[in-house]
């Protein structure tokens, strides 16, 4: 263990899904997809029935956990995260609606191996270091948006036009649809 040979502290962040302004606007997650397809008027693209749940944090919530897991002493590693937890189609509505968006829900096939509920238990981070997500899914989307359609905007000017990507992979594997 490099901890006890070489006296070096080690912290361990197991971070789950988090969101938030300046995170990749098309690398195929479920945030950044369904926001870019509601601002474009486009489907917002559900990967199966939307039944599968997802718990996501708001990113300062996140950075917040990690600078408190810095400046303590657990060596094991502590989840964070945001134990809210919601079905994708739910985030679809929700994502909809806060845009005002027209866009249709489109379901297409589910994605292989996709896990059908992630939500990260953090009673860890709660008592040992005192610490659990404050911001508001709706705040947090929100602001999200603002800055997605403040991007959007900034590269129409440019041309450049990022698409939601369409096909996730998921453990290396390519999905059908
Ligand atoms: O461990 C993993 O395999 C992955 O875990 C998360 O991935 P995931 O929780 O699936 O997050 P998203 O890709 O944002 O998808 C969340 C859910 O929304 C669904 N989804 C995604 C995108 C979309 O357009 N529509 C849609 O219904 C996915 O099928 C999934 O059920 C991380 O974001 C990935 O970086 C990581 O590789």
């Amino acid at each position: 263990m490099v901890v006890i040979e070489e006296g070096v502290e080690v912290r361990v962040a197991r971070i789950f899904n988090t969101f938030g302004p300046r995170m990749h606007m098309n690398d195929g997650r479920v945030v950044s997809n369904f926001i870019l397809q509601a601002l474009q008027g486009e489907g917002l693209t559900v990967y199966g029935s939307g039944s599968q749940t997802r718990a996501f944090q708001y990113v300062s919530d996140l950075v917040n956990g990690l600078v408190s897991l810095m400046n303590g002493n657990i060596s094991s590693p502590v989840n964070l995260g945001n134990p809210e937890e919601h079905t994708i189609l739910e985030f679809a509505q929700l994502i909809k609606s806060l845009v005002g968006s027209r866009s249709q829900i489109q379901f297409l096939p589910e994605a292989q191996d996709d896990p059908q509920r992630r939500r990260p238990d953090i009673r860890k981070a709660k008592m040992l270091l005192g610490w659990e997500p404050v911001v508001p899914l709706e705040e947090g989307l929100n602001k999200t948006i603002q800055y997605f359609a403040r991007e959007l905007e900034h590269q129409a000017n440019n041309q450049y036009i990022p698409k939601p990507k369409a096909a996730r992979m998921k453990k290396g594997r390519p999905r059908h649809n």
